[in-house]
């Protein structure tokens, strides 16, 4: 087990080192390798986003930090233990997708039966508090609207007052305003040094509330960086051309070209320096139609998502 440390002395909250995980795969078929070589290390007072399309392995990397599951390969060490000596210590607490709630209890009563399994607990009306619904504490869990069953469930993770808080698309069902009063309360306790990690799909929850995101595809880290760094992959641009018989090596050595195919006889250059393209194209070849298309961030997670993405990246060099 792992037990360096790396912040302030400390260990830190989450280390992934070479984690995969493979469902099935015993007899004819090789099963599903849902996660596979993720490496990982989320500090204390880190708030960090794990952004990723449908089936990207978000919740199975979630289930092995909170020790639901265990990895095929690899070591998951959480504070510098193994994940389940870290949960029955209290030190990480999570909100999941659904389940988890008896509709027949009141608001109240699931906060005290959570509290009691606890050995040391927060007051359940400072949780139901800090998750906003004061108000709500003695209707049916039944007849809570979906947004609403997230905040219980929130308010049960904040009971034993977690180091580490993993949430899986915790804002599910919430509204606008829900959202943002959920944020402002889980930021606050980030800045007071609680780790955060949550998972979502959308891409401006990851930027607006996130120190760090890292963006999960086909069981790996695709990217890893702050919301500015994300986006400064999303400033790419592509440029479109007619040139029958493109000297694509060419196209290659030009600055900024990260990426340049065919599709007949069009040439398609994803490059961060589409100008050099362009001069390239209308002064050396004899290309025409030229178009140039710029990214928003929404094609910065498809590109680097796809089955088609470029080269992992990561913040070591800038997210080079
Ligand atoms: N118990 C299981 N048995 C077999 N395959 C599984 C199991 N759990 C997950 N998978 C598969 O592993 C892959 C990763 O799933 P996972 O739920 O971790 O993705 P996710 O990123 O959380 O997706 P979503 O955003 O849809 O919740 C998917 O292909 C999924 O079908």
């Amino acid at each position: 087990m792992t037990t360096s440390t790396t912040f302030a002395g400390r260990p830190p909250a989450i280390r992934l080192s070479g984690v995969g995980k493979r469902f099935g795969g015993t007899g004819r078929s090789d099963g599903v390798l849902a996660v596979h070589g993720l490496d990982l290390v989320v500090e204390p007072g880190e708030m960090v986003a794990f952004l990723g399309p449908n089936g990207a392995g978000k919740t199975t990397t979630i289930d092995m930090v909170l020790g639901l599951s265990q990895p095929t390969s690899g070591d998951v060490s959480v504070f510098g233990m193994a994940p389940r000596d870290a949960v029955s210590r209290g030190l990480v607490a999570a909100v999941m997708q659904s389940g988890g709630l008896l509709k027949d209890l009141t608001v109240r009563e699931t906060l005290r039966y959570t509290a009691s399994l606890f050995a040391a607990s927060r007051p359940v009306d400072e949780a139901l508090a800090a998750a906003g619904i004061g108000d709500l504490s003695g209707r049916k869990v039944g007849a809570c609207s979906g947004g609403e069953q997230q905040r219980v469930r929130f308010a049960m993770a904040l009971l034993s007052d977690p180091q580490l808080l993993l949430l899986d698309e915790p804002t599910t069902g919430m509204d606008v305003e829900g959202r943002r009063a959920f944020w402002a309360t889980i930021r606050d306790d980030a800045a007071r040094g609680r780790a955060v990690v949550f998972a979502t799909h959308y891409l401006e929850e990851a930027d607006r509330y996130a120190d760090r995101i890292v963006l999960i595809a086909h069981g790996e880290v695709v990217a890893d960086g702050t919301g500015a760094e994300i986006k400064a992959l999303a400033s790419g641009r592509t440029v479109r051309a007619v040139l029958p018989g493109a000297d694509l090596a060419a196209l290659h050595r030009l600055p900024g070209v990260e990426r340049a195919t065919t599709q007949g006889d069009m040439i398609v250059v994803r490059t961060c320096d589409s100008d050099a393209v362009a001069r390239y194209l209308l002064t050396e070849t004899g290309a025409r139609d030229l178009e140039i298309e710029t990214h928003g961030l929404e094609e910065a997670f498809v590109t680097l998502t796809s089955d088609t993405r470029p080269q992992a990246t990561s913040t070591e060099g800038a997210l080079a």
